[in-house]
């Protein structure tokens, strides 16, 4: 873009006669080109720059006419609303009264020209004002069930609608699909007694959150696997919900709060403990967030009373901020936290990758897709004790499986959860009572869990070292029942092969087995299974391909897809950008969100010692999600 000098300082006298002008020195053409050939020159190159038709050349030469300031304040502000027309402008400049001024100057008979060198602006008066609106007065909290975050299409990402589609397979339906129970033996299964940890050291306390980010994002009804049952927003449903109901159900319905360490996804109970711990604390932060808030009450913003809030307002309203300003804590550590790990930048640098560069108030929403709830299936990086865990909780799932083959009933859940707390949990009925329980943890009689418990929990997933996750052969064998479903999912919702879904993100396709895995057995099971390249399904291709040498050495396609997906989430969310305002999380609640600017504006540290101080040592919390390297 050419750089161009602007006058500055610029008066204009409006009310200067035109013939004045008319018997400027100046007017003579021939004397201007002469005296002064580069503002020919400038007239010919923004003809050129403008597009202006050739028809109008005489026209450009009546310009000529016009006093030489004149002139030259017309063609750079003619230059400057099309070159600069992102940068805010310094109006006391006056150059649209100048092109006004300029063009009232002209002979009749010029309205052609006129119209041709206004429109731009008229153009740029209309654009002020974006369409479709994208925001409404009164619309500044989510809904339960996450249906209006795009106004304009309010149905998209609304818990319990069907999957977005990113890829249509255009591929020949495979005849010959290999046995599904084949693939999870030949490419997935994690051989017994073997462990291969992952190369940075990352640790289950980010698998952790991970688990919460995708239970946040995909919950497939079983009855019906086109549909997810979740909002497609990073909303923290695994706590709030997906319903009115649901998020009533822990509410205690005063002043904002939350029915103590209560959170709705009752899935996550199934979880090695860290999850439900995790969640407990975001549980925790929402009910600092309300107590702070009323402590506060930002220019009496929640105060009860005859001209005020009635009690019933005050807790809607407490509640939906506090939810607003929890959702920006998560949002925080996704963006500082998560997303710093998975990039692989380093716990002192400052660098911050934003995913929110470029990003304009949001208009579509977000709805996930099928592919993506593939490519969030970590299922490989599951440690070495989770794994162990997990075989003797996916048992007495199996036996449940089994019985209700035999008998033709749905699998008794309530049977599984008993038995499930007779193993794991060891809590009283009374207890149970209480909320959803964590293996291992306790309520005490004001429903809370102990705070030593939780804090050894979340600290015993930091230590715990995660698996590497590509290249195949590292899914532990106990989720074969669950991998299996996964893929006879993506074969009954018609996903796209592995090679379209790359295509779809502008990756060359891979032509050789080899390009796949580094593990020869992986190459020779994809051969036997799929005979050619094209014809790998895309979870399986997810699964086994090669790392990246970097960050999280997440598989290739994985690594690439979820930066697409990240960046889609939260442009397309209305509340993480539009409705992300002081006025909307008041000003402490703003401030919360953004971090503490000596840790890199992230949240995480401030936000475990405000939840469950001493947790992790302040050099811990510099790097949560890597564990402590062995002395
Ligand atoms: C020991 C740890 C884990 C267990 C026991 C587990 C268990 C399960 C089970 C039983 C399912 C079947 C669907 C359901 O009932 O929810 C499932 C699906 C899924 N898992 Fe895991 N999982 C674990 C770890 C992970 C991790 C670390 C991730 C990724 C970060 C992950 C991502 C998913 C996804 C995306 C689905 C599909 C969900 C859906 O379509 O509803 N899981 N998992
Ligand atoms: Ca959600």
């Amino acid at each position: 873009m050419p750089s161009i000098s602007l006058k500055r300082n610029v008066s204009v006298n409006l009310t200067e006669p035109d013939n004045t002008q008319i018997s400027d020195s100046s007017s003579d053409d021939t004397k201007v080109t002469k005296r002064r050939p580069g503002l020919k020159k400038l007239f010919s190159s923004v003809q050129t720059f403008l597009g202006v038709p050739a028809s109008t050349d005489a026209v450009i030469k009546e310009t000529l006419n016009l006093p030489l300031e004149k002139k030259k304040l017309f063609l750079v502000t003619a230059l400057k609303s099309f070159i600069d027309r992102n940068q805010p402008i310094n109006d006391r400049e006056n150059e649209f009264e100048t092109v006004i001024d300029a063009l009232s100057t002209l002979k009749s008979g010029n309205q052609e020209f006129i119209n041709y060198i206004t429109k731009p602006l008229v153009t740029q008066f209309y654009n002020d004002i974006p369409k479709p609106y994208r925001s409404y007065v009164g619309y500044n909290f989510r809904s339960a069930d996450g249906s209006g975050n795009s106004v304009v299409l309010p149905d998209v990402g609304k818990a319990g609608t069907c999957y977005a589609r990113t890829v249509t397979s255009f591929a020949h339906t495979n005849t010959n699909l290999p046995d599904p129970q084949v693939v999870f033996d030949r490419l997935f299964k994690r051989p017994e007694g073997y462990f291969d940890p992952h190369p940075a050291g990352i640790n289950m306390l980010l698998f952790s959150m991970a688990v919460i980010i995708t239970h946040d994002l995909f919950n497939s009804d079983p009855k019906n696997p086109t549909l997810n049952r979740t909002t497609s927003y990073l909303d923290l449903s695994p706590l709030y919900g997906n319903n009115e109901k649901e998020q009533h159900s822990i509410r205690t319905m005063s002043k904002g709060f939350l029915k103590p360490d209560q959170w709705v996804d009752k899935r996550l109970q199934f979880q090695p403990a860290g999850v439900g711990a995790l969640l407990v604390v975001f549980s925790r932060n929402h009910n600092f967030i309300a107590q702070k808030l009323l402590e506060i009450n930002e220019n009496g913003r929640f105060t009860v009373g005859p001209n005020s809030l009635t009690e019933a307002e005050q807790d809607e309203q407490l509640f939906q901020t506090a939810r607003l300003i929890n959702g920006g804590c998560y949002l925080n550590i996704i963006r500082r936290d998560y997303i710093r790990v998975i990039l692989g930048a380093d716990a002192t640098s400052t660098f911050n990758f934003d995913p929110f560069l470029g990003a304009e108030e949001p208009l579509y929403g977000n709805a996930v897709s099928i592919e993506f709830n593939f490519v969030y299936r970590w299922h490989a990086a599951i440690g070495q004790e989770d794994s162990a865990w997990l075989t003797e909780v996916m048992e007495l799932y199996e036996k449940a499986s089994e019985e209700s083959l035999k008998t033709g009933n749905p699998v008794n859940m309530a049977k599984v959860f008993q038995e499930f707390n007779d193993l794991f949990i060891h809590a009283t009925p009374e207890e149970l009572q209480l909320g959803n329980a964590i293996a291992g943890l306790h309520r005490g009689q004001d429903g809370k869990f102990v705070d030593a418990g939780l804090s050894q929990t979340l600290y015993h997933k930091y230590e715990q070292v995660a698996s590497r996750i590509g290249d195949g052969l590292n899914t532990p064998a106990a989720l074969k029942h669950i991998e299996v479903a996964g893929i006879l999912q993506g074969r009954k919702l018609q996903c796209c092969t592995f090679n379209e879904f790359r295509a779809k993100l502008n990756l060359s396709k891979l032509t050789r087995f080899e390009d796949f895995s580094t593990i020869p057995a992986v190459q020779q099971a994809l051969k036997e299974l799929y005979k050619t390249p094209d014809a790998v399904e895309l979870y399986p291709g997810l699964t086994v391909e090669k790392m990246k040498p970097a960050g999280m050495h997440m598989p290739y396609t994985m690594g690439r897809a979820i930066l697409s997906d990240a960046v889609n989430l939260l442009q397309n969310d209305r509340f993480f950008i539009t409705e992300n305002t002081p006025a909307n999380l008041t000003n402490w609640g703003y401030d919360y969100t953004q971090g503490d600017p000596a840790c890199a504006d992230r949240v995480s540290p401030l936000l475990f010692k405000n939840i469950l101080p001493g947790v992790f040592s302040e050099k811990e919390l510099d790097n949560l999600f890597t564990a402590p390297q062995n002395p």
